[in-house]
């Protein structure tokens, strides 16, 4: 069988977007090779999703046809590149997979310059790309076509939705909707806890917390209504929610959120030098 999908790291997002793309059937357990160095990890990806699994990263870049994701943490990079570099010279054929990395940071130049003249996708998923409800954002290289680019929006349309950007926004959309899924966790235990503070058992505290946040989410997307209007909505004057609000503004939470993103931003920058 013709090895399609090769992962390089098979951590918490490189799993997160196998298991959906296996789930969803975009490629067979047999077109996948994943390269792992923990030997833990290595068991548990081979018996959870019947796939090859190496800690040979050269392989992948040997066996594998159609896409090598690279899901690495962005500070092993350079050891990667420098593991894979006499191979790349023998890919160099009109049939060279697309690499697709989803590093923080590390931007076209850096990817393109370490795999010389593969075409490279750079994108920035999400974890909700789990469940089939990622935020994706990509940008292609200087030697993409129309079938990489296809393949690209196939994979991350997978998972969730798909935004194409140019490459000097992917540092925000990493501070965004990269990071993102830990702010609205951190919120939802956050709202939990008030709730428990105020006197709710825990359990039906943490029920009310994720689902106001999912409930509202939903509402938003399906809507379409401004966010200012929704609160509009739920504050009636003198009553219970503008209590709340006033709370919040007192503790700079929509500045908190504002400066989180930015700093987030700012620290892919950095991970891209
Ligand atoms: N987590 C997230 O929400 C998101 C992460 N990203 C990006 O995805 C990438 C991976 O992040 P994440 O999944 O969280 O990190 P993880 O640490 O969970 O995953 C990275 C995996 O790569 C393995 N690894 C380490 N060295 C090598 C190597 N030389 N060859 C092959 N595999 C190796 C690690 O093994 P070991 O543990 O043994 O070191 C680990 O299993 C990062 O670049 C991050 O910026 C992008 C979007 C969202
Ligand atoms: O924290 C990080 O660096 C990665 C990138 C986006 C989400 N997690």
């Amino acid at each position: 069988m013709t090895i399609k999908f090769g992962l390089i790291g098979g951590g918490v997002m490189g799993e997160a977007l196998l298991s959906r793309l296996i789930a969803r059937e975009i490629y067979q357990p047999s077109e996948v090779i994943v390269s792992e160095p923990q030997p833990a990890r290595h068991n548990f990806l081979k018996q959870q999703y019947n796939v090859a699994v190496t800690t040979d990263n050269r392989l992948i870049l040997e066996q594998t046809q159609e896409v090598v994701l690279l899901a690495v943490k962005p500070q092993v990079f350079s050891a990667i590149a420098q593991e894979v570099a006499e191979m790349i010279d023998l890919k160099i054929t009109e049939h060279s997979p697309l690499l697709i990395s989803i590093l923080a940071g590390v931007p076209l130049s850096q990817l393109e310059a370490a795999f010389a003249r593969l075409p490279v996708i750079r994108a920035m998923p999400n974890t909700p790309a789990t469940v089939g409800a990622g935020m994706t954002a990509i940008c292609s290289g200087a030697y993409t076509n129309a079938k990489h680019h296809q393949i690209a929006q196939q994979i991350f349309a997978a998972v969730g939705e798909v935004v194409e950007v140019s490459e000097y926004l992917m540092d925000a959309v990493t501070g965004l909707s990269g990071s993102g899924p830990a702010y609205v966790a951190l919120m939802v235990e956050a709202l939990a806890d008030g709730g428990v503070a105020a006197g709710l058992p825990r359990a039906i505290a943490n029920q009310l917390a994720l689902q106001t946040v999912l409930g509202t989410a939903t509402l938003l997307h399906e809507s379409k209504m401004h966010p200012a209007e929704l609160k509009d909505r739920v504050t009636s004057p003198g009553g219970t929610t503008i209590a709340g609000i006033a709370q919040l503004e007192k503790g700079a939470f929509r500045s908190a959120l504002i400066e989180a993103v930015k700093a987030a931003t700012e620290r892919s920058q950095e991970l891209g030098k």
